[in-house]
């Protein structure tokens, strides 16, 4: 094994078993489309409501994105990471904004093995001044694009449209399985969401064994849209034991899994699940998420209608744009702080 900067080796504990089995009766795979007539919309909303209490992440088929549309995106991403360092640093975001290509990103304080390309789905997007908690003032996160490759720009948006539709929709088959209604959720989101998608590039690393190409964490929003390619490395902590599960790569499919909010809203009912991607010696990897973000003024708490005096809420609410904005500066740079988590809101239990 080749030897690697300090600044990439994770603890002791965080170091990751590269070998992993397979387990028989992983994530579930759903199969979307209703076409074949086997099934009710309510079925299929309780199928992936199991797969959100028991795992919080499984995969989806049939899911209306066109594969051409992906495979163009894959190609025009490949081509952005082949370009020279200092082609791509032309596009590269900084403490002001957060938006374009970053190559030192950190998760828990720990260097992660891989470079990152971030736009916003809606661009300008606004999101609060600053993390203070009563900050009144707004800023614009606007997108940066490259020059190179052409044509860059028009494939990200088209296809952030696309699996925008698919998000919406999984919203609704997540409102239908808690018994709400299905646009519930829809409220949080419209224009002023603050979602962002990043092109993921994990070059081949000479010691998988010490790094990870993005440390354990749980994502932030409602819910994550996830290409990722046949290479295979990101692997789910199952809830029931503690153990590391890999996500077996299912061509042509999406890796759907719930953030934090929805974890929130559903007052711990469905899991925001911690998740973490390793490297190899031999192959680059690529992945592509759609990170659903709401409105940067949206307060997140558990849902009247999901909780009563029998399940009351477990969490105080909090203001996304405060939590959106303290995550952004903390993944910047290394702090001495732990990064923002929802369990800091847990009624009774504050810092644990
Ligand atoms: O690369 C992957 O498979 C996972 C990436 C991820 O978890 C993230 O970017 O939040
Ligand atoms: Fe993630």
């Amino acid at each position: 094994m080749g030897t690697i900067d300090p600044a990439f080796i994770q603890s002791l504990e965080q170091r990751p078993d590269l070998h992993l089995p397979t387990v028989a009766g992983g994530v579930p795979l759903i199969d979307l489309s209703l076409s074949g007539g086997g099934r009710t919309l309510e079925q299929l909303a309780s199928e992936v409501g199991d797969a959100c209490r028991t795992w919080g992440f499984f995969q989806v088929i049939n899911h209306g994105v066109p594969s051409e549309l992906r495979a163009r995106l894959e190609a025009a991403a490949k081509e952005f990471y082949d370009l020279p360092v200092e082609e791509k640093r032309k596009v590269k975001r900084d403490e002001v904004n957060p938006m374009g290509y970053h190559d030192s990103e950190h998760t828990k304080n720990v260097r992660d093995w891989k470079e990152v390309f971030d736009f916003v789905v809606k661009d300008p997007t606004l999101i609060p001044a600053s993390p203070d908690p009563d900050e009144k003032e707004l800023r614009e996160l606007i997108n940066q694009w490259p020059q190179q490759p052409r044509g860059f720009r028009d494939v990200c948006e088209e296809y952030a449209r696309e699996v925008e539709k698919l998000a919406y929709r999984l919203l609704e088959l997540i409102s239908i399985s808690l018994g709400l209604p299905p646009d519930r959720f829809h409220g949080y989101f419209n224009e002023q969401q603050t979602t962002f998608m990043r092109l993921n590039h994990y070059p081949p690393c000479p010691d998988p064994t010490l790094a990870l190409g993005v440390g354990p964490h749980k994502d932030g929003g409602a819910l994550t849209v996830l290409a990722q390619d046949s290479v295979g490395g990101l692997q789910v902590r199952r809830t029931s034991d503690g153990k590391w599960i890999p996500i077996e790569p299912v061509p042509g499919a999406y890796i759907i899994n719930l953030g934090n909010c929805m974890q929130v809203w559903t007052n711990d009912a469905y899991i925001s699940a911690e998740h973490r991607a390793v490297v190899n010696t031999q192959k680059e990897r690529f992945s592509i998420p759609f990170f659903f973000f709401p409105g940067h003024h949206v307060f997140v708490s558990p849902l009247d209608d999901l909780t009563d005096d029998r399940n009351p809420p477990r969490y105080q609410p909090f203001k996304w744009g405060t939590f959106f904005a303290t995550r952004n500066r903390s993944d910047y740079k290394k702090l001495q702080v732990e990064n923002i988590q929802i369990k800091h809101f847990k009624k009774g239990q504050v810092g644990s």
